[in-house]
């Protein structure tokens, strides 16, 4: 057995799936990350030689409701995850999120800047940071950002879903991040885990997002540009859209010891979209 993934359906799943044929990906009805134990058990039954967890839970606004569970998915079984890893001495790639900082400020967040979740996903997600690095087990931490593809849920999508229907759109203009195409994400984890596997110093805490740095109003019109949509885009403040979850308005990341360690630089998401697009199948009128 090489490579042991959790999660199959997932955007970034999907893309490490496409890259890595032999890797065995498993969804939910194999490892539910509900049962922490499961997925340990499931780490010493296949005896990988390194361990990608590409699940999670990922509803940012129900996470508000359920927090409990959310922490059990994304911090309690990442945990188990790594306890298993460091008992057979093989690394866990694991990926978190540009959400565990609380957004104050302009400058790009260095790996090392104090975390602040502003909402129960970013609090599951830095808790199962904080209990990954407490194991001993040999890591990488990837957090990224924005993480959009042709598959499962992104802001790409729900952005085509609704002009399908709406000719002009209010989209908040004071949130700016880096959005990451899932394929570079997936390149990414697998470029870290071989080299991991090697040199197991490189454990660490590391940011891998997109460039340049856009709002999410930016984004937007990229979007509809690259699909030939026709969509009048209106920049609003986050107060304008309020939602059940608080989101950090300074999203950037700074991704430069990434590149120092592994040679991985930002992808430039914009050379991404058409592509993407072609995959969904929307072609430009
Ligand atoms: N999406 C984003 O914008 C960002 C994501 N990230 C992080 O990147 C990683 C990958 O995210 P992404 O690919 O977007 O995720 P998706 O939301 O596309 O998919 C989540 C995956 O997790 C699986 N999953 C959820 N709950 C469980 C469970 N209880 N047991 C087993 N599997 C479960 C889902 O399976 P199923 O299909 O069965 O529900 C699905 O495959 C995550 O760690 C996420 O926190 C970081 C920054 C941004
Ligand atoms: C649909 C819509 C959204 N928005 C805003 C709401 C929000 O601030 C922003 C993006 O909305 P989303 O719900 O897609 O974003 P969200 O689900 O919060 O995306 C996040 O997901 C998690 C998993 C992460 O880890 C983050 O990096 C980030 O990608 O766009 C508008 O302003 N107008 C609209 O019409
Ligand atoms: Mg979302």
């Amino acid at each position: 057995m090489s490579l042991l993934v959790f999660g199959q359906t997932g955007q970034v799943a999907t893309e490490i799936a496409r890259r890595a044929p032999h890797a065995l990906c498993l969804g939910r009805d194999k490892a539910d990350l509900a049962d922490p134990d499961a997925c340990a058990f499931a780490i010493e039954r296949h005896a990988p030689r390194a361990v990608i967890n590409a699940a999670a839970y990922t509803a940012v606004d129900r996470a508000e409701d359920e927090e409990p569970q959310a922490t059990r998915i994304n911090a309690d079984a990442p945990a188990a995850m790594a306890r298993a890893c460091a008992t057979l001495g093989i690394p866990l790639i694991h990926i978190s999120t540009d959400y565990v900082f609380d957004g104050s400020g302009n400058a790009p967040r260095a790996v090392k800047a104090p975390t602040a979740p502003l909402n129960a996903y970013g609090r599951s997600k830095l808790a199962g940071e904080a209990a990954i690095r407490a194991t001993g087990a040999a890591h990488a931490i990837l957090r990224t950002s924005w993480v959009f593809s042709a598959h499962g849920s992104n802001f790409l999508k729900t952005m085509l879903r609704v002009s399908d229907t709406r000719d002009a759109l209010s989209i908040v203009n004071d949130q700016i991040g880096g959005p990451t195409p899932a394929g570079d994400i997936a390149e990414a984890c697998l470029t870290v885990a071989n080299r991991l596997t090697a040199e197991p110093t490189l454990t660490g805490t590391y940011h891998f997002s997109g460039a340049p740095d856009v709002s999410w109003q930016g984004f937007a019109e990229a979007i509809f540009a690259a699909a030939g949509r026709h969509v009048t885009v209106t920049g609003i403040p986050t107060a304008d859209y309020p939602t059940p979850a608080a989101r950090p308005l300074n999203s950037r990341l700074d991704c430069r010891t990434t590149e120092t360690a592994f040679g991985l630089t930002r992808p430039d998401w914009r050379a991404a979209l058409p592509d993407i697009l072609n995959e969904i199948g929307v072609t430009p009128t």
